[in-house]
């Protein structure tokens, strides 16, 4: 059915607007798949009417025909929040719905005008969290008319806060399946249509990017408005390191006075690495990716200040911690994805990327992790890590050695690992020491979990969500980002646990994933500013199969038995006594005789808007 400019006047006048005064603009035109509409732009959303619908009362339920639905005819409407594209593409052929047959099927003709698309985001109404892109399409006889739409919606969708304009994307082929390469193709687009530009590197081997975080320019990196991910945890952590380790300047954790290593007083721990020139072909005695830092380590871990390794620019263009401006962002290619799972709430790249291109925040604690002696035994100075999910020892550490000998398999190598280390069932005795958080401290009742054996009792659990309160709130203990620092260094008090574990776990986040769908600890959150511990002490075999059956149920209590300690702490210390194990941290191996560990509320921000839970 085609319409003349006049009647199209007609039928606007008609059809009025709720908000006439808001009213940008207000048009005739054909939507794609539809039929005619009159479409309204308003300063923050389009919505649109079916002409057919304001001439009967028909109830809409929307028509299907062979299976396929067809867009109802309600009102609808796109909120320039929900948009990361409007483009004009030129003369074609625009399909009008318009009658049904008798098995209700919707008959279109199509005909030829001028047309543009909106590219905008779906949320699916079957799985919370999981978002598609959706593509609208309206024609107009008119080209000036659909230039003067596309410049007026472009306007809107460029006045939206906090949308980037150019990232830096690293991308590991061989995170999970060897999927890296793969992954950013089918994302590439979304990006492309957003106008983000990308400036994207494949890495070659395991330690580049982090090695490229370090030494790019704080002048290059402050050019960026983030920088992403494409692979797992491991590689998000290794640029997330490479990142931190060069620029954050923090006094080292506290520790109990009987701790060997209290440098906390006078040090400054800042990594600056910018100035060493990397050989791959270092090896690194831990095999990590990090190995350069380790090698550094030994003779640049001092009290260094910026200046002195910055050159002339970079003393111009700083990078404070946290930064309002840059993000990182994750798109998931690995084989868990815990860090994706519990800051999108699901595990697609394609979710992630329109996180990334709409410009969503939140901010992430990260844990601060200074390992003093690798081995009780060995002479070596210390090393900083940083982790964003997770720090584990024991099952943890030894899953994640095993697993590294049958990288071959892909994320099959966890299970086959698991079972191996589970069936050792070793335990490591250390003394672990925790700063006391009282209940007023934090606003929730009593951390350490108990329950009496067989009768698991369901804690109260305030799961992080999308505008979490618990994040958001102001922290009642110290301020939002800061060190636990001198004023408060005196009031701390450290409680201690020393026995036989089977683990030692430190949980930033939940750590959801697929194989515990509601993490190790269900009640972790994002930025609240606190750390997990979780102590697994020896039991018999049975019963930490009890745990870990708990871990892999939704809705399950794995931290409910009289065998496992849970603490929620800012800061705690760790010395093995006898056999050791080895850390995993973020899933990375990091061998450690003595650390000492803190949590920095909010360090870095990520593109991502917490799990539509
Ligand atoms: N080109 C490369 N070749 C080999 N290893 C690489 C390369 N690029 C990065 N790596 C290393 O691969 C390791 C694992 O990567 P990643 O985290 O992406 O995948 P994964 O281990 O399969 O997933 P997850 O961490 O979610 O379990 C990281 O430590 C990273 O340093």
């Amino acid at each position: 059915m085609k319409r003349d400019k006049e009647e199209e006047d007609r039928l606007v006048l008609r059809t009025g607007s709720p908000n006439v005064k808001d009213t940008v603009l207000c048009c005739g035109f054909v939507l794609d798949h539809v039929g005619e509409v009159v479409l309204t732009l308003y300063p923050d959303y389009l919505s649109w009417i079916r002409v057919d619908s304001m001439f009967d009362n028909d109830q809409d339920t929307g028509s299907s025909c062979l299976g396929i639905q067809f867009v109802s005819k309600r009102d609808t409407t796109i909120k320039h929040s929900d948009a990361y594209a409007v483009e004009l593409i030129d003369w074609g052929l625009i399909h009008e719905s318009v009658l049904a047959n008798a098995t209700g099927c919707l008959l279109g003709q199509a005909s030829e005008m001028f047309r543009f698309t909106i590219h905008c985001v779906q949320k699916s109404k079957t799985q919370p969290s999981l978002w598609t892109p959706a593509v609208y399409t309206f024609g107009h006889r008119d080209l000036r008319t659909c230039q003067m739409w596309v410049a007026r919606i472009n306007t809107f969708i460029n006045m939206e806060a906090g949308r980037p304009k150019s990232l830096l994307v690293f991308v590991n082929p061989r995170s999970g399946k060897g999927n890296g390469c793969r992954t950013w193709e089918v994302v590439a687009p979304i990006f492309r249509q957003a106008r983000v530009q990308t400036k994207v590197f494949v890495t070659c081997r395991a330690g580049q990017a982090f090695d490229m975080m370090v030494s790019i320019s704080n002048r290059e990196l402050n050019s960026y408005d983030g920088v992403l991910a494409v692979g797992g945890d491991g590689f998000f952590n290794e640029i997330l390191n490479g990142l931190l380790l060069s620029r954050h300047k923090a006094p080292y954790p506290p520790s109990p006075k009987d701790f060997g290593h209290s440098h906390y007083k006078d040090e400054i721990t800042l990594v600056h690495l910018k100035d060493k020139c990397i050989d791959p072909s270092e090896q690194n005695e831990d095999q990590s990716p990090l190995l350069s830092t380790s090698e550094l380590n030994r003779s640049q871990i001092k009290n260094l200040r910026p200046e002195d390794n910055i050159g002339q620019s970079d003393r111009e263009a700083d990078f404070p911690f946290p930064n309002a401006r840059f993000r990182f962002g994750l798109i998931p290619a690995g084989s868990t994805d815990a860090i994706v799972m519990c800051t999108t709430g699901t595990r697609d790249p394609i979710t992630s990327a329109l996180h990334i291109v709409l410009g969503k925040r939140i901010s992430l604690d990260i844990a601060q992790i200074v390992r003093w002696k690798a081995t009780i035994t060995s002479k070596e100075e210390m090393s900083v890590r940083y982790a964003a999910s997770f720090a584990g020892y024991g099952f943890y550490g030894d899953v994640i050695t095993e697993s590294e000998r049958y990288r071959w398999m892909g994320p099959k190598r966890y299970d086959f690992a698991g079972t191996k280390v589970f069936l050792r069932h070793s335990s490591y005795e250390a003394e672990v020491a925790y700063v006391e958080v009282k209940k007023d401290e934090d606003g929730t009742a009593g951390f350490r979990t108990k329950s009496f054996w067989g009768l698991p009792r369901k804690s109260e659990r305030v799961a992080c969500r999308v505008k979490c309160n618990v994040c958001n709130a102001k922290p009642a203990q110290r301020p939002a980002e800061a060190p636990i620092n001198e004023p408060h260094l005196h009031e701390l008090k450290w409680l201690k646990s020393r026995g036989n574990f089977l683990s030692v776990g430190a949980a930033v986040i939940s750590c959801r994933n697929e194989k515990a769908p509601d993490g190790l600890v269900a009640d972790a959150h994002l930025s609240d500013g606190f750390l997990h511990l979780i102590l697994i002490k020896d039991c018999p075999r049975a019963f930490y199969l009890w745990h870990l059956t708990q871990l892999a149920r939704k809705g399950g209590n794995p931290l409910n038995f009289d065998f496992v300690e849970h603490h929620k702490t800012l800061a705690f210390t760790f010395t093995s006594i006898g056999k050791e194990s080895i850390w995993n941290v973020d899933g990375e191996l990091f061998p450690a005789h003595q650390l000492s560990a803190q949590v920095f509320r909010g360090l870095v921000s990520l593109f991502a808007d917490g799990p539509d839970v």
